[in-house]
């Protein structure tokens, strides 16, 4: 399979990288083709750094998906599937699965939206003559990104907001349009200023005012590639467009969101055209699997048959409760399924209305 070669988009720094890797692989002293090479096996990108790659590794270890990662190499091969992992960056995996390079992949959503406002802004950029709807801009979301989301992973939560300076003069993203916007996400960025320089153009018009809109953006996207949140403090710019998990960064820059572009977590992308769709499948069950038993706890208790109703309706179970007999006239076991973030307060109710000897057990996998 040809990793590197064949890119419609302008090919990402990692795709060399890769190159040299494969190179690196085949020239390794116990090289065996037939366990060694890449050819049949489904490729899986995993972000190779940062802040989504050790509860991806989790995710992969949970699953059974076992390798051995040769120091320094960005591709591993699996030894118990047909499977060759590529550990590349988070903010590339969209343009290697997007483009059938890879199969599978974990990266963020906001990643995906990116390359997909990316992939938009050649079209926009052939059209910018005023021609472009806020209609067309808005319902086009992750569309042309040519990935897949088979589900969210339920980890790396945050979100793309705009900031400005607490006490500066913008208390609305309107304000900024003209002015200085630092970001690493300048598609997802430049996509979010079209669209608000478009609806502003436009209720200009319905005012019976000439409208603004000359076909160019007038809102400036600079690229920054980190610590953007020093950008209007440096006076680079006036506000910036990052991302926020617990608002630690923001609020020690003196910033504060005035908008959220994206609101973002960890997914499972794939190709449009998988190499191996049944291995895909496979993959997403003992994934999905893995995220059950990390959300859920077993709750068994003892209770009255009298008081079963009334203890179901409390806590139903995922599906339903499995009742068994106890050895004692009018008592029965319950055994159910609980998201562990609720089990304190339904442990309280339970024991408040007569169960008797709740215990809580972790789930190590599960299966739908
Ligand atoms: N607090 C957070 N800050 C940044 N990204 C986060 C955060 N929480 C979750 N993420 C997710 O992690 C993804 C990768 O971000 P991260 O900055 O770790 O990547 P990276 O590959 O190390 O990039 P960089 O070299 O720019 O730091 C983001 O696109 C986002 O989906
Ligand atoms: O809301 P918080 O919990 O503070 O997290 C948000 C910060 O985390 C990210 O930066 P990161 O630490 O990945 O470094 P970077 O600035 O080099 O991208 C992001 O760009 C913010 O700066």
């Amino acid at each position: 399979m040809d990793l590197v070669n064949q890119f419609v988009t302008p090919l990402p720094a990692s795709a060399d990288m890769l190159s040299a890797n494969l190179d690196q692989l085949s020239n390794m002293a116990d090289f065996d083709p037939a366990i060694t090479s890449l050819e049949g096996r489904l490729l899986f990108a995993v972000p190779k750094k940062g802040r989504l790659n050790q509860a991806a590794l989790n995710l992969l270890e949970g699953a059974d998906i076992q390798f051995r990662r040769e120091n320094r190499l960005d591709i591993a091969l699996v030894k118990n599937l047909p499977i060759a992992l590529i550990f590349l960056p988070a903010a590339d995996i969209p343009t290697f699965v997007g483009e059938g390079q890879v199969d599978l992949g974990i990266t963020g959503w906001d990643q995906v939206q990116e390359h997909d406002a990316k992939v938009r802004a050649g079209y926009r950029a052939r059209r910018f003559s005023g021609e472009i709807t806020i209609e067309e801009e808005v319902t086009h979301n992750g569309k042309g990104s040519g990935c897949e989301t088979v589900m969210d992973l339920g980890f790396g939560g945050c979100k793309l907001q705009v900031q400005v300076p607490q006490n500066g003069p913008y208390s609305s993203p309107k304000d900024l349009v003209g002015k200085n916007i630092g970001t690493s996400f300048v598609h997802l960025a430049e996509k979010y200023f079209t669209i608000l320089e478009l609806e502003m153009d436009s209720s200009n018009t319905q005012a019976g005012n000439a409208p603004e809109f000359s076909g160019k953006l007038r809102t400036k996207i600079i690229e920054l590639s980190g610590s953007v949140e020093a950008a209007c403090a440096l006076g680079v710019a006036d506000g910036i467009v990052d991302l926020v998990e617990s608002g630690e960064t923001m609020k020690a820059a003196g910033l504060k969101p005035i908008d959220t572009v994206v609101e973002t977590s960890a997914i499972l992308i794939k190709s449009r055209k998988p190499s191996n769709p049944e291995l895909v499948e496979l993959i997403a069950q003992r994934i999905r699997g893995v995220i059950t038993a990390q959300r859920y706890v077993l709750c068994q208790y003892n209770i009255q048959r009298s008081t079963l109703a009334e203890a179901t309706k409390i806590a139903p179970g995922k599906r339903a409760p499995t009742v068994t007999s106890l050895d004692e006239e009018g008592w029965v076991a319950v055994s159910i399924m609980v998201e562990k973030k609720r089990i304190a307060p339904i442990m309280d109710e339970l024991s408040k209305i007569g169960a008797h000897d709740i215990l809580v057990l972790d789930i190590a996998n599960s299966r739908d």
